[in-house]
């Protein structure tokens, strides 16, 4: 992990570009995930740990469901695709309900001020994403491009790059050197993904998932409310953020 003084050294403070991941980093919809996955496996009389989740977060769907049967011992009794089944009248009453995570808010708007293009590439699936973003479409309205989990080019879920390189090459003046783009990330998947494209990544990670996780990130901060843009070479925020 690199302090703020490495980060002028490397030159990662000359940043052009912002991608946001979405659950667990902008909105706070990685507990609802638990929350099912928790009910599912103690049908099964078994638990939901944080070593499985912080394999599954940041995957796309079926991805993360092949992982969930294979890694908990059930995929005889329950199959990838029925788990997703299972869990999705659960998911479909709680996602609605999704609330930003803090700093959230403050971050995108003093960016979207600032003029520096910002855009979003989550492994959500559009659907999903559509229900979890209906209270907060003025905010996400913000960014310039959203490229989600069953865009046609995204042909791999996190940790491969495809989201992050589809994100790169859609914004205004074409794709964007991947050097001077900044990513943040909540999951281990995601910061790989980010890495694997050659972007520079900021972890912002749930405080439950192992420190080994931290190693990938250029940067680790418990809370977007304290990221700091000077440190990248980003506009600081004024006294009025
Ligand atoms: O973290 P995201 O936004 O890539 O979403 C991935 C899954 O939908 C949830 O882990
Ligand atoms: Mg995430």
């Amino acid at each position: 992990m690199s302090t703020p003084a490495d980060i002028a050294v490397t030159g990662r403070g000359l940043i052009s570009h912002v991608i946001f991941d979405m659950d667990g980093l902008l909105l706070d919809t990685e507990k609802f995930y638990t929350e099912v996955q928790e009910m599912i496996l103690a049908r099964f009389n078994k638990t939901f740990d944080w070593s499985l989740k912080a394999k599954m977060m940041g995957r796309k769907a079926i991805e993360a469901a092949r992982i969930f049967v294979e890694e908990s011992g059930i995929s005889d009794s329950l199959s990838a695709e029925d788990f997703l089944v299972e869990r999705e009248s659960m998911l479909q009453d709680l996602f609605p309900t999704s609330e930003l995570m803090p700093g959230a808010s403050r971050l995108i708007k003093h960016l979207h001020e600032n003029n520096i293009p910002i855009c979003i590439a989550t492994g959500t699936h559009t659907r999903h994403f559509d229900l979890k973003t209906q209270r907060h479409k003025e905010l996400f309205s913000l960014m310039h491009h959203i490229v989600r989990g069953d865009d046609p080019e995204v042909k791999q879920g996190k940790p491969a790059p495809d989201g992050f390189l589809a994100a790169a090459g859609r914004f205004k003046d074409g794709p964007v050197d991947p050097q001077k783009v900044l990513v943040f990330e909540d999951a281990p998947s995601g910061v790989l993904a980010a890495k694997n494209a050659g972007m520079n990544v900021v972890m912002v990670p749930d405080p439950r998932l192992d420190i080994s996780h931290h190693d990938v990130a250029d940067q680790i901060i418990t809370s977007l409310l304290d990221f700091k843009p000077e440190e990248w070479g980003l506009p600081p925020f004024s006294d009025s953020n």
